[in-house]
């Protein structure tokens, strides 16, 4: 072990840290859900003693499957919730809400409809489980952060992803707001904190938050440097965005027949 660990400071590379993250409460259940077409992850948490349930980012095409899940688990689905209003897939809050007896949840800045609108601060309850609510505009301005400090973890929607970020050349996209978000209201969470995006394109699942402040190619470079980055992305615009933003500014019921 001195030896290896004389050769990595010789040849100036950093031993690997390894930060302990929070073991989730007894009482508490996180499943990470995927969506293969939009590369888009699900979360459901939940309270084991309320059998109080929550979905954040849910997909439209996976909306039976996620109700099912709720069910099998004799959970009652509580909130289907955004972290903004997405361009790239349509939300699943429109058909959970006729499967099960949920409300939609969505950020007040977004500008989409949904019966509950959250604000910087505000607090989501599942059970005796807690979501605090920060504002982190920049992919979008409706963008929110979902986070447990009891449980250390994060979802940062397209804010922050692992190894990058969300893009900012549509849906009111700033790159600059997004920077200062990040450093002012995810970096500064403590450093094992866990973040779980609303996509990953590389089969990555979650990200730490020390991990990310050192190894983020575009959030560990100056906020001219970052700018330049996000304004030069080129990226395709998504493919379903014409589709998917009209339908998720009504909560994702748009495609339903009426019935
Ligand atoms: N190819 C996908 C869209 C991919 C994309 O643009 N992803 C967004 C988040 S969904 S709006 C993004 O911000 N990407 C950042 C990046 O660096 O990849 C499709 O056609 O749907």
């Amino acid at each position: 072990m001195f030896a290896i660990r004389n050769t990595l400071h010789f040849c100036n590379i950093s031993p690997i840290r390894h930060l302990s993250t929070i073991p989730f409460s007894s009482d508490f259940i996180f499943r990470q859900l995927f969506d293969a077409t939009s590369s888009t992850y699900t979360y459901l948490l939940a309270d084991t003693t309320t059998r109080e349930a929550v979905l954040i980012d849910p997909v439209f095409e996976h909306a039976g499957r996620d109700a099912q899940l709720c069910k099998d688990l004799n959970l009652n689905l509580k909130y289907a919730m955004n972290t903004h209003m997405h361009a790239d897939h349509i939300t699943g809050t429109g058909v959970l809400k006729k499967l099960t007896k949920c409300k939609s949840v969505i950020s007040k800045a977004s500008g989409a409809d949904a019966d509950v609108h959250v604000n910087e601060t505000d607090v989501v309850t599942f059970g005796r489980h807690k979501l605090q609510i920060f504002a982190t505009p920049g992919h979008t301005n409706g963008c929110i952060t979902y986070y447990s400090p009891e449980q250390g973890i994060a979802f940062t929607g397209d804010t922050l992803l692992i190894r990058g970020c969300g893009r900012t050349d549509f849906q009111e996209g700033n790159s600059e707001m997004l920077y200062h978000n990040v450093h002012k209201k995810i970096f500064t969470l403590p450093p094992a904190t866990q973040l779980y995006p609303a996509h990953d394109y590389k089969g990555l699942t979650s990200t730490t938050v020390d991990e990310e402040k050192r190894l983020n190619p575009r959030l560990t470079k100056s906020l001219q440097e970052f700018v330049k980055i996000m304004d030069n992305l080129n990226l395709p615009y998504p493919k379903m965005i014409d589709k998917a933003v009209p339908a998720n500014k009504v909560c994702g019921v748009f495609e339903l027949s009426p019935q």
